[in-house]
């Protein structure tokens, strides 16, 4: 049994237990109508789109410091990206739903709810808390499931994040006609990173759909090294919690979009 999976049992076992329902009556709803949609700040803008993630463990990585909160929002805001993404699991990744309200009630950008989604109850919950993207992970359901996950998010005014690992995914997410597709560059079942598996897998790309590359990004020779694929931004955790420099770091990633060289 991989970790994937492992956690997968879990979020069932949490399903049965009415987990999400009972998060859902215990925590207040926060309305987010306001914000500026991911996509369309995406669309607008002819830089790299960071999403930078407050992480604070994970089953590979355990010496992420521990960084005061607010500060981390601020500084992400503050030195250019252009959406917070959070982890909502507990028990493999020190996240909560808890913190995922504090996190929309203190930030101005669209967050991404990070959770291993599986059922409409994640979805309403992560809605309730005032997420503004979901993540669909393709490798976790069948074709029939993302696609009514991914409908039933749309449906709520939520933008989905449709995660792939492979060429057989990403040609699932085109055909459920998913319009922000992130490419793991993790392997789920042996959790390495290698950011070159970006360029691998995008040689196939549909115009006006929006990519993401995600997991294992370090470096700015990183991002060099991924930017002809196509990619419209890049999904950031481990890297932006331990950089001591953020306000240097993260702007220095912004890189002009390949799609755009010719635009004027
Ligand atoms: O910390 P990193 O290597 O920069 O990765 C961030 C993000 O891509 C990663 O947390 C992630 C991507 N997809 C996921 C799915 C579940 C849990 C975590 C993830």
């Amino acid at each position: 049994m991989t970790i994937l999976d492992e956690i997968v049992e879990y979020k069932k076992h949490l399903l049965d237990e009415n987990y999400y329902e009972q998060k859902l009556e215990a925590l207040d709803k926060v309305d987010v109508q306001h914000k500026t949609s991911f996509l369309s700040r995406v669309k607008n803008d002819h830089q790299l789109n960071i999403i930078a993630e407050l992480k604070a463990k994970s089953p590979t990585v355990s010496d992420i410091p521990k960084r005061d909160m607010a500060t981390q929002i601020k500084l992400y805001e503050q030195h250019g990206a252009s959406a917070i993404s959070i982890l909502t699991d507990e028990k493999y990744f020190d996240g909560s739903y808890e913190r995922l309200q504090i996190l929309t009630t203190k930030t101005t950008l669209p967050v991404l709810c990070k959770d291993f989604i599986i059922d409409k109850r994640q979805i309403d919950l992560a809605y309730h808390v005032g997420a503004s993207i979901v993540l669909l992970i393709v490798n976790i359901l069948t074709k029939e499931e993302l696609k009514s996950l991914y409908d039933y998010a749309i449906s709520k005014g939520l933008e989905v994040l449709v995660e792939v690992h492979d060429k057989a995914e990403l040609a699932v997410a085109h055909e459920i006609d998913a319009a922000l597709i992130g490419v793991n560059n993790r392997d789920l079942k042996r959790f390495v990173t290698d950011v070159k598996h970006t360029n691998e897998i995008l040689k196939s790309i549909k115009p006006g759909v929006t990519y993401i590359s995600e997991s294992g990004i370090r470096t700015l020779e990183d991002v060099e090294s991924i930017i002809d694929s196509g990619i419209d931004g890049a999904l950031i955790g481990e890297s932006l919690m331990k950089h001591p420099n953020l306000e240097v770091f993260l702007p220095s990633l912004r890189l002009k979009k390949q799609g755009d060289q010719h635009v004027h």
